[in-house]
């Protein structure tokens, strides 16, 4: 079952070029969906139409299997959102902004102090939001959101601007949330490494096309599918023989032996060939592995 659902969705800014070309969005309840690509890929704009901050001009959105246009207030009740970066006043504390919020949502006094020891704000007393660090207001918008307690939490690169002790207490707190409460997490970002070991399902955009969508699994199969082994001898067209006398497909690369991530057997076994006949081996080594050059490739042009 999905807990955001977007079909067809394309959106022009006056009259220029498509800046979300047919995009569809499936992201199941429960989920930690990182939504990644490039600065200027759409994802910003994806998150202003999903929270009807934008009008929609193509496509239909789905949210808690209710039609946004149809049920936007009961959606956004539910929802917590973090677009951009957090409107606070910074003449008041982190808890006056927060009892503004509370008029808004409405919801229990009780979750001020609740929120605020969720994100770890809960000693700063009288000091003005205006002398809080980057993280402190980075973690006070989420605190802003989390505030009613919403079922979806939208959050546009929540760790923008962040160090990485900062990042790595805003993820522990998602995973947190999401482990204990079960909230559903729609947030995007730049970079994969950065969310890559937060999220449990991936959308990739580039220039407004959803490149990748499924699970981490997924995305981590593709990514043994392009990992391959380069092998450094002194005779590679030797060795490439005795690799493909063996039936497995490899190539020479600027002299190096290239082949797919094979077993540790059959590894073994072209090694052990190798030294009968003579050819010595410099460096055997994993290529093109992590996932950041996984995103890379698919977002290049
Ligand atoms: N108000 C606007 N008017 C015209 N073009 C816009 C407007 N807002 C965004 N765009 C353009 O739409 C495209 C997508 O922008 P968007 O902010 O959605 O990308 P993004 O993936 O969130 O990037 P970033 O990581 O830089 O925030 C960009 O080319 C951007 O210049």
């Amino acid at each position: 079952m999905n807990c955001i659902e977007a079909k067809a969705l394309t959106y022009h800014f006056s009259e220029g070029e498509a800046v979300l070309n047919n995009i569809d969005l499936n992201i199941p309840n429960g989920s930690i969906y990182g939504f990644l690509g490039a600065n200027g890929a759409g994802k910003t704009t994806t998150m202003k139409l999903l929270l009807g901050l934008l009008k929609k001009q193509q496509g239909d959105i789905r949210i808690f299997n209710q039609s946004l246009h149809e049920n936007r207030q009961n959606i956004l009740r539910r929802t917590g959102t973090f677009i951009e970066s957090p409107s606070l006043y910074g003449h008041l504390t982190a808890e006056e902004n927060l009892k503004i919020w509370r008029r808004i949502y409405q919801c229990s006094a009780s979750n001020i102090k609740e929120v605020l020891e969720l994100v770890g704000l809960s000693s700063t007393g009288k000091k003005k939001t205006a002398k809080f660090s980057l993280g402190m207001k980075q973690r006070l918008g989420i605190a802003i959101a989390l505030l009613h307690k919403p079922q979806l939490l939208i959050l546009d690169e929540p760790t923008n601007g962040l160090d990485p002790t900062g990042m790595i207490e805003i993820r522990d707190l998602l995973k947190r949330l999401n482990k204990e409460s079960g909230t559903t997490i729609l947030i995007s970002s730049h970079l994969l490494s950065e969310v890559e070991k937060l999220v449990t399902d991936v959308g990739i955009i580039h220039k407004g096309n959803l490149l990748f969508q499924g699970t981490m699994q997924a995305l981590q199969a593709r990514q043994q599918q392009a990992t391959n082994i380069s092998i450094d001898t002194n005779d590679g067209q030797r060795a490439l023989e005795i690799v493909s006398r063996n039936n497995i497909k490899a190539s020479l690369q600027n002299g190096q032996l290239i082949l797919p991530v094979t077993e540790r057997e059959v590894m073994s076994r072209l090694n052990e060939q190798f030294v009968n006949e003579q050819i010595e081996v410099y460096q055997i080594k994993i290529v093109n592995n992590d996932l950041e050059s996984i995103f890379i490739d698919l977002t290049k042009n």
